[in-house]
């Protein structure tokens, strides 16, 4: 089975959670993607449920697949959110925004009952940092955000190379990426983040940081399809913690 298979496979396990009446959230990235291509099938057979889009992409991608849209003012809560993710941890922690649609993300799994992280198990690590974190930030200011980042990274014991986003098949004076919410992202190569909820902690509080791509205590549990079969993980302690 290749890697795209796995990752619809891991989508079709978290369809089987979904109810009918459901409000859902609906990721971003090519696994997410396949939920919501699977979750169009349902709602063509008759399904009854309401998805939030992460992002402008997934926005298309739903209306395409006909399935019915709605927004975080229009709603007071989701039942669960369906996302994928760059890396997951023990912990079910995350590094997500390598597609950057981090900060819909995250305002959307927040408002989740539930948040099921769906993936090939090749995203599964025992420490995070392989993948370079993502840190959206507001252009204004950089440089000064730039050293409030370096600065936090020396307090949690990580360092690493930071590089602001290009646009994706860009030469390396192409545009730079921007963000939905019309923000740039820095990419950190940390190698090994010793204290993911601490280095969240620290990011969250510096001005011109929108967001950052460490999720921590947000998901449920995680779907991962592999070689073996699928495993799914459940969150030992509860949402928030
Ligand atoms: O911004 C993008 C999201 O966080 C994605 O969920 C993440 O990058 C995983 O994407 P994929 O399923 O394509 O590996």
């Amino acid at each position: 089975m290749n890697m795209d298979q796995l990752k619809r496979q891991a989508a079709g396990r978290a369809l089987e959670e979904v109810r009918d009446g459901m409000q859902l959230g609906l990721g971003t990235g090519s696994t997410a993607k396949h939920f919501v291509e699977l979750l169009g099938e349902r709602v063509a057979a008759g399904l009854k449920v309401i998805g939030v889009p992460t992002s402008e992409a997934t926005r298309l991608d739903a209306e395409r697949c006909g399935v019915p849209l709605t927004t975080l003012d229009e709603i007071d809560h989701l039942d669960i959110t369906i996302d994928g993710a760059d890396e997951i941890d023990p912990e079910l922690n995350l590094i997500k925004g390598g597609g950057g649609a981090l900060l819909r993300e995250k305002i959307v799994a927040a408002a989740s009952d539930r948040m099921i992280v769906i993936a090939d198990d090749t995203k599964w690590v025992p420490t995070l940092g392989r993948f370079p974190l993502p840190i959206e930030v507001i252009p204004f200011g950089l440089g000064a955000t730039r050293r409030a980042i370096e600065t936090a990274f020396a307090a949690c014991g990580v360092s690493g190379q930071m590089a602001v986003r290009k646009a994706k098949g860009g030469a390396e004076d192409s545009h730079v990426f921007v963000t939905d919410g019309g923000h740039w992202i820095l990419d950190a190569q940390l190698g090994r983040i010793v204290d993911p909820p601490g280095l969240a902690k620290a990011l969250s509080v510096i001005p011109g940081v929108v967001e950052h791509g460490l999720f921590i205590g947000l998901a449920s549990s995680a779907v991962l399809a592999g070689g073996e079969g699928i495993r799914v993980i459940e969150r030992r302690k509860p949402k928030g913690d």
